[in-house]
């Protein structure tokens, strides 16, 4: 059986509470443990006592000196001892809840300790324990993502587990030329290297192994998407030359200039037969989603249909009304089909857009699901492209006969990571915000000083705008995120007591989300406190203050995007960016944040400051989601795997010789693996 479908429980000691544990995150089969990667290392190296400082956390071997103390608060214990570290420190250790220890601690005993030394008391507080004196301590502990049900410590030992049985099965994907051209570690290998690394040079050999398969199979199938698309089976669309006029009439406002170039771009695309992949890179906020209606109201003139498909609900809604506003005096027939139209409603909707009465098709994935026909699907465009993996574009474009697309990008990417991404794709930039838009206002303030950002939400408030406010990102080792954004939620209630706040987090089911994301828009939530799952893409002008917590945590790019979700209407609007930056690059970031407004520039200072280990773990939205490999550090790696990945589609025996086969499963698994991320 492969390990792909061998389900955890397979593994000793995984019963039904521990299955469930590891389905909270996202851990079904042995293959879904194996590759679930630690987001940290801690240091464990045993270090000589002269070298201890107060606060760091240390592992020391040491000697039982006298009995342990056992004191009672309440259900709690407290374990007192002690101890000489290296043959000659008197230390004390003491240790919180874990008095099942005590009858193993005898007096004269060897063991070895983790913990964190307090100078000032020489108490070092341990919270691991090793009674085996010859034990060696692993120089590096990874630290995995866990939630309260089951810790990093008990997914490591299941890792261990299915590692120590299971290695044996696990097949190797790349062909042993490229292993060998780039020296690259077996798969097998690269597991244990990561999940039980002996030094930080087995961390570094394992991930640039892994990232570069993770990197070679998206090359893969983006690549052999785009040969699929260079085929000429495309056609020329005939839209007539004045379509951007006539568009223009139906717009409430003038376009900005680079609107008008982005859909000169587009015009011409269609006119020609081979088919469009264009991307277009905007600025929060720069107006895409014109740009986008114009391409399906041109394609609509042509006589053609149109998919605009949006990653949520929720985006989708407002796509729809926006189209069917502009659209109303045209009589161009818009639909909105998503997962809860259903019943008689989704019946006349398909069936419409299969006889093609429907001309834009506006939805989720629901779109792609079996049943929607179309009479003849001209043109697909993706909202934030990033979302819908390679495959779903793919099997969406089955639909129609090699369709036009157009794909738009929530965030700017830098060039050279554009280049690496998406290499020789078409690209049109909108880089110049709508006139009439006021300069969003950036206030950083102290985490102590919060006070003030939470007046400025209640003037606003009081004078009808609307704000957000964001929870801090929380690392999964802390506590986790519901609990700090429930706090917050409580002080802002108290704070702003009389006016209508909600509390929006991850962790609610998304129809929940989506209905208060709907209030909000909609005007009767007045202030939504949210830990990040504020979507990207929103549009509500009336709300005017974004204030986000925590904000030394969060990356440059997310901070940006958080950021438009206000200043999208008349009214002045602020970004209070509320944190405790202790560290250089922290503050560095959240003065370029006070400094500029522009995206592009944003997206280029990101990449200076992501350094290694900088905000290692941190997910950037606005580009393609990847389990370990890391844009802004790996790009280099992302363009050998282009390279590779066109060689190997250049050749005809990559479909069929035995050294490709391994490339061939992976590649089609990722294939078929939809993943949806609402
Ligand atoms: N040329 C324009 N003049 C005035 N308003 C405009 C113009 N273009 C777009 N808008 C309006 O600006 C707002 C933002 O547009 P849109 O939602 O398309 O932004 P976006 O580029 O998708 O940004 P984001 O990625 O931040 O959501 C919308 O309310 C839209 O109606």
């Amino acid at each position: 059986m492969s390990l792909k479908s061998l389900s955890v429980r397979a593994l000793p000691g995984v019963g039904p509470q521990k299955e469930r544990a590891l389905e909270a995150l996202d851990i079904r089969t042995v293959d879904d443990l194996l590759h679930t990667y630690p987001f940290r290392y801690d240091e464990r190296a045993e270090k000589p006592f002269p070298e201890w400082r107060d606060g760091d956390r240390v592992t020391a071997r040491a000697v039982l000196e006298g009995p342990v103390q056992v004191r009672w608060r309440g259900s709690k214990s407290i374990m007192t001892a002690r101890v000489r570290v290296d043959g000659q420190h008197p230390v004390v250790c003491l240790w919180f809840s874990q008095h099942y220890l005590r009858a193993k601690l005898t007096d004269g005993r060897f063991i070895l300790v983790t913990g964190k030394w307090n100078e000032a008391l020489r108490r070092l507080v341990v919270s691991e324990t090793s009674l085996d004196a010859a034990a060696k301590s692993p120089p590096l502990v990874p630290m995995y993502r866990a939630n309260k049900d089951i810790s990093s410590k008990t997914i490591h030992q299941l890792i261990l587990r299915a590692l120590d049985q299971y290695a044996d099965q696990m097949a190797e994907s790349l062909p042993y030329a490229l292993m060998r051209k780039y020296r690259l570690w077996s798969h097998r290998d690269a597991l244990f290297g990561i999940h039980q690394p002996k030094s930080h040079e087995d961390v570094r050999q394992a991930r640039r192994r892994l990232v570069f398969e993770e990197f070679l199979l998206f090359q893969l199938q983006l690549q052999w998407i785009r040969a699929q698309r260079e085929k000429p089976v495309g056609r020329a669309q005939p839209v007539p030359n004045d379509a951007l006029a006539a568009f223009e009439v139906l717009l409430p406002s003038p376009m900005t200039d680079a609107q008008r170039r982005a859909c000169e771009d587009i015009l011409r695309d269609l006119q020609r037969p081979a088919p469009m992949t264009r991307l277009i890179q905007g600025d929060v906020g720069s107006g895409k989603t014109w740009v986008a209606l114009f391409a399906c109201f041109a394609v609509h003139l042509a006589g053609g249909q149109a998919v605009l498909m949006a990653p949520t609900e929720i985006l989708a809604e407002q796509h729809a009304r926006l189209a069917r506003q502009l659209f109303a005096p045209s009589g161009i027939r818009v639909e909105l089909l998503t997962g809860s139209v259903t019943g008689r409603d989704r019946e006349r909707i398909l069936a419409e857009i299969s006889s093609g009465q429907v001309s834009l098709a506006v939805g989720t994935h629901a779109l792609l699901s079996e049943g929607v026909e179309f009479r003849d699907l001209a043109l697909l465009v993706t909202d934030e492209q990033h979302r819908f993996g390679v495959a779903q574009r793919a099997r969406l474009r089955e639909k129609g006969r090699a369709p036009d697309v157009l794909m738009l990008s929530a965030t700017p990417i830098p060039r050279t990571l554009a280049l690496a991404i998406y290499g020789d794709m078409d690209v049109s930039l909108l880089n110049e915000l709508p006139k009439g838009r006021k300069p969003i206002q950036t206030v950083a303030v102290p985490s102590r000083d919060d006070e003030a950002a939470l007046r400025l939400i209640r003037r606003e408030l009081s004078r009808g705008r609307q704000a957000y406010i964001v929870a801090p990102a929380i690392e999964a080792s802390e506590q986790d995120d519901v609990t700090s954004a429930t706090e917050l939620y409580a002080r802002v209630c108290e704070y702003l007591a009389g006016f209508r706040v909600d509390l929006l987090h991850g962790r609610m089911p998304s129809a929940d989300k989506e209905r208060m994301m709907r209030a909000f828009r909609d005007g009767d939530i007045h202030a939504l406190v949210a830990t990040t799952v504020i979507e990207v893409g929103i549009d509500v002008p009336n709300a005017t203050v974004m204030a986000i917590y925590g904000a030394e945590r969060f990356g440059l790019a997310q901070l940006h995007q958080l950021r438009g979700r206000v200043g999208r209407g008349q009214h002045p609007s602020y970004c209070v960016l509320i944190h405790d930056a202790k560290s250089e690059a922290a503050r560095a970031r959240i003065e370029t944040m006070i400094h500029t407004n522009d995206g592009f520039e944003i997206a280029e200072r990101d990449l200076e400051f992501r350094g290694p280990g900088e905000l290692f773990g941190l997910r950037q939205s606005g580009l393609p989601d990847f389990s370990l490999g890391d844009l802004a550090r790996d790009y280099r790696i992302m363009e050998v795997a282009r390279e590779e990945a066109l060689a190997l589609l250049g050749r005809d025996d990559f479909w069929y010789a035995p050294w490709a086969e391994g490339l061939r499963e992976a590649l089609k698994t990722a294939m078929d693996k939809i993943s949806y991320r609402d």
